[in-house]
């Protein structure tokens, strides 16, 4: 249990005229008395760096810095940190004095236990000299690490040794530019330095460096105060008095993708839109290819004007060229030759996590697939799907006279059972159209049956449920959901977008898809 009892400097620390020194460094001059000149001159963070000294050395040489700082009233806005010892920073910090982190190197204690070890007020800085060790900070979680140093720019006298190495790996001077590079790529905040000297500085400054690192020039200066001053008057020339942000960016990452290939609805409501507003509520990434668009509102269908089947068969192509959809929703197919490419693209790519939703009248009425595209749909794409979710007019449809009509829960589950046996699909019979309460039933071809249960919401606008409940479906599908959980989770937000209540237009009115933001 540490007795610091120091508020902490992370989100606070300042890099913009970061000092590194240790007791070689000063030409005999006591550590503290450079320490003080520097920040006289305009140092705004200071790092002790004697890796091999004893403990003790390294906690009075500790306690005579922090005292500096204190005595020059900096103690709330320059940080004190220790290069590479964390259990000397550890024992400084547990008896008492303002230590308020560590400089870790790559061939140190790794950042996840340093943080572990010294508590989560710390500040823990993480040194990078190539691309991949960048790349190795910024995988890890938020909160390990709060900075990266970069260097060194130029060999140095204090590390002669260290294998200066380029973004490519190839060994040679980092240069500025090298470094700006690491820069670019770290979503923290960077300090540059190493061999850094005044004339460096303008052009340090215009990279996305968040400030300079310095050893010799400041601790080996005859005057180190005015060697600081020299260097940070260089800096805040070029970039004014501005400070680094402590946030680290979000780490770059995928997001599972899903592709609908589906109809436009100018009103938002259904088709396409409906299904990409679906896709971002539910945390995937949309993505589209057009089977046809519709000139339509909430009162009606105007015109549809089907895709010609080559772009769709270059739309569904460049999709799965580039980003991998994790699932695929079908929705509005007009024509015979439309679901024919639509086949043949899916059977080429493989696809999976086929949720077919088997339009054919639009709520308003207006019918949304020819004649003689049913037959093609039922022939070439049910055998691709792995689930259809058939309203009970379309289930009625897709059964035939034969079957009759679908009135009540044992006629929805019979019709279920009878489609997937049909198909050899699972079939999700949906129950907005009935008079019930909204629930919807699966049936699969292994012949499980589960029942949705619906709370029927008095919303007179139902416009795009489907779309809505099958794009949702495929989302939680390419998330890893089991069929079951994938639509019982749908049918949540889809309930919770007709429980909003939003009226928009004279007729059967849009849903709120993001309604779990307002
Ligand atoms: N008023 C309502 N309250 C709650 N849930 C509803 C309501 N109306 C429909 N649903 C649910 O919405 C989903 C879609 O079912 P619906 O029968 O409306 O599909 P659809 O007719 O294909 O929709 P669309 O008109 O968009 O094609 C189902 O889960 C259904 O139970
Ligand atoms: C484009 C399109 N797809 C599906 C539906 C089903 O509501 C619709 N109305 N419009
Ligand atoms: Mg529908």
């Amino acid at each position: 249990m540490t007795l610091f009892p120091y508020p902490s400097m992370r989100g606070r620390f300042d890099l913009r005229h970061y000092l590194v020194l240790g007791p070689d460094d000063t030409k005999g001059r006591p550590v503290a008395d450079v320490v003080a000149a520097a920040l006289r001159g305009g140092a705004t963070l200071v790092q002790l760096r004697a890796k091999h000294a004893d403990s003790r050395d390294i906690t009075a040489m500790a306690r005579d810095i922090a005292r500096v700082i204190a005595g020059q009233g900096r103690s709330d806005d320059v940080a004190f940190v220790i290069d590479d010892r964390v259990d000397a920073a550890w024992q400084c910090r547990g008896l008492g004095i303002k230590v308020d982190g560590v400089h870790i190197g790559q061939d140190d204690l790794d950042p996840e236990q340093t943080r572990s070890l010294l508590g989560p007020d710390a500040i823990v800085g993480l040194s990078a000299k190539t691309i991949g060790q960048i790349e190795a900070a910024n995988a890890l979680d938020d909160g390990v690490i709060d900075y990266i140093g970069v260097g060194p720019v130029h060999r140095t006298a204090t590390k002669p040794e260290a294998a200066v190495v380029g973004a490519d790996g190839v060994e040679r001077a980092l240069g500025v530019a090298g470094a700006g590079e690491l820069c670019a790529a770290s979503r923290y905040p960077v300090v540059v330095g190493g061999g850094v000297h005044a004339d460096d500085v303008p052009e340090l400054a215009r990279t996305q460096a968040a400030g300079w690192f310095v050893v010799s020039a400041i601790a080996g200066a005859d005057d180190p105060q005015a060697a600081t001053r020299e260097l940070a008057e260089a800096w805040t020339a070029v970039r004014g008095d501005r400070r680094h942000s402590h946030a680290p960016t979000a780490r770059r990452h995928a997001l599972p993708a899903v592709l609908t290939i589906a109809g436009s609805d100018s009103s938002g409501g259904a088709g396409i839109q409906a299904d990409l507003k679906t896709m971002l509520a539910n945390g995937v990434f949309g993505m589209s290819a057009i089977t046809a668009l519709t000139a339509q509102n909430t009162t009606g269908v105007r015109s549809v004007q089907d895709t010609d089947p080559a772009i769709l068969a270059d739309q569904i192509d460049a999709v799965f060229e580039d980003i991998r959809p994790g699932a695929v929703k079908i929705g509005m197919v007009s024509s015979a030759a439309l679901i024919a490419v639509i086949a043949d693209r899916l059977t080429r790519h493989r696809a999976g996590n086929v949720v077919l939703d088997p339009v054919m009248v639009a709520t308003s009425g207006a019918r949304l697939i020819g004649e003689d595209a049913v037959g093609a749909l039922t022939s070439m794409l049910f055998p691709l799907a792995d689930v259809i979710t058939p309203n009970i007019p379309e289930a009625e449809a897709l059964l035939g006279m034969a079957f009759g009509s679908i009135d009540g829960a044992p006629a929805m589950r019979e019709a279920a059972v009878a489609l997937a046996e049909r198909y050899g699909c699972a079939a999700l019979v949906k129950g907005g159209h009935g008079t019930a309460d909204a629930s919807d039933v699966l049936a699969e071809p292994g012949g499980a049956v589960t029942w949705f249960d619906g709370v029927r919401v008095d919303n007179p606008n139902t416009h795009g449920t489907g779309c809505t409940l099958s794009s949702a479906i495929a989302a939680n599908l390419a998330k890893g959901a089991a069929l079951p959980q994938a639509i019982r989770d749908a049918k949540t937000y889809l309930t919770g977008a007709l429980g909003v209540q939003l009226d928009l237009g004279r007729g059967c009115g849009p849903m709120d898809h993001a309604w779990r933001w307002r």
